[in-house]
């Protein structure tokens, strides 16, 4: 019996696809990272790109935000094809893409205010002090931490650190999310509430997100739909039911 699971994508809830990547090759002089890898994010869907230490996975994050450029293939975000955009379109696509960065990227010597003030006045539209605070208590109160306003990165646990990483992320209302192995280094506790956070923004403001992450928990608790990156290609995709129930040991190895 084959067991394998059909690379075929299942259709999506509705057309819309916000990313899609085709036959895309990056080596890295000898190490072929990947390797005719292909993926489809469709519009409100949570995509987690599951794969081993090394495997290629922020190589994959890279080339999909135009920080490395692919040796072969297409990379379509929002319609644009990001290996042929320069840098002025390319910051314009990058607006409309929030990434929580796995050492969540806060400057230690900003409040959190200023944290999340920092994306708006980066931004083409000139946001009047009113709409920023306005803003900025928004994306604290999506994720439960209204009070921390004023206080400093270093006054804060792993877990809140990483909310506030969120936030900063959310208040430009990107299309699209890249998580970044977002549970590393925190407590079970603490990781569980970050999936569920995940699923809650997803579903309050439609987002498409790639969750790239070993952590079998964070994965079965956050995916609509799994592909899983091995030998630089995505080898297979599916539910997480659908790939924890395969027999193929080269998808069960990540569920033992
Ligand atoms: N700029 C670079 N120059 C040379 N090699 C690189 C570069 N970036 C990545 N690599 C190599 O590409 C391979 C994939 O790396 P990548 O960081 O994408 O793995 P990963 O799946 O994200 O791993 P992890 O889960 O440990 O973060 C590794 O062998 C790495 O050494």
């Amino acid at each position: 019996m084959d067991t394998t699971i059909s690379a075929i994508p299942r259709k999506p809830k509705d057309g819309q696809i916000m990313i899609e990547v085709k036959h895309l090759y990056k080596s890295f002089g000898k190490i072929h990272v990947l390797q005719d890898f292909n993926l489809t994010l469709h519009r409100q869907e949570n995509l987690v790109v599951l794969g081993k230490s090394g495997s290629g996975k922020s190589v994959l994050i890279k080339c999909i935000i135009g920080l490395l450029k692919p040796d072969k293939g297409s990379i379509i975000v929002l319609g644009e094809s990001v290996p042929d955009l320069n840098e002025e379109k390319l910051d314009q696509v990058r607006m409309k893409i929030g990434f929580l960065f796995q050492g969540n990227a806060l400057y230690d010597s900003m409040t959190v205010r200023e944290n999340l003030e920092f994306p708006l006045r980066r931004h083409t539209v000139n946001y009047s002090q009113d709409q920023i605070n306005e803003l900025v208590a928004e994306a604290l109160e999506n994720v439960g931490l209204p009070h921390t306003t004023e206080m400093m990165p270093s006054e804060l646990s792993g877990g809140m650190l990483k909310r506030v990483a969120l936030a900063r992320t959310l208040i430009l209302k990107p299309e699209i999310i890249l998580y970044d192995e977002p549970t590393t280094g925190l407590d079970p506790v603490t990781a569980r509430e970050i999936d569920k956070l995940i699923v809650a923004l997803q579903k309050k403001y439609h987002t498409a997100s790639i969750i790239i992450t070993h952590d079998m928990h964070c994965v079965k608790n956050t995916a609509d739909r799994v592909a899983l990156l091995l030998n630089g290609r995505c080898y297979t995709e599916g539910t997480y039911k659908e790939l924890e129930n395969a027999e193929d040991p080269k998808i069960k190895q990540f569920f033992e």
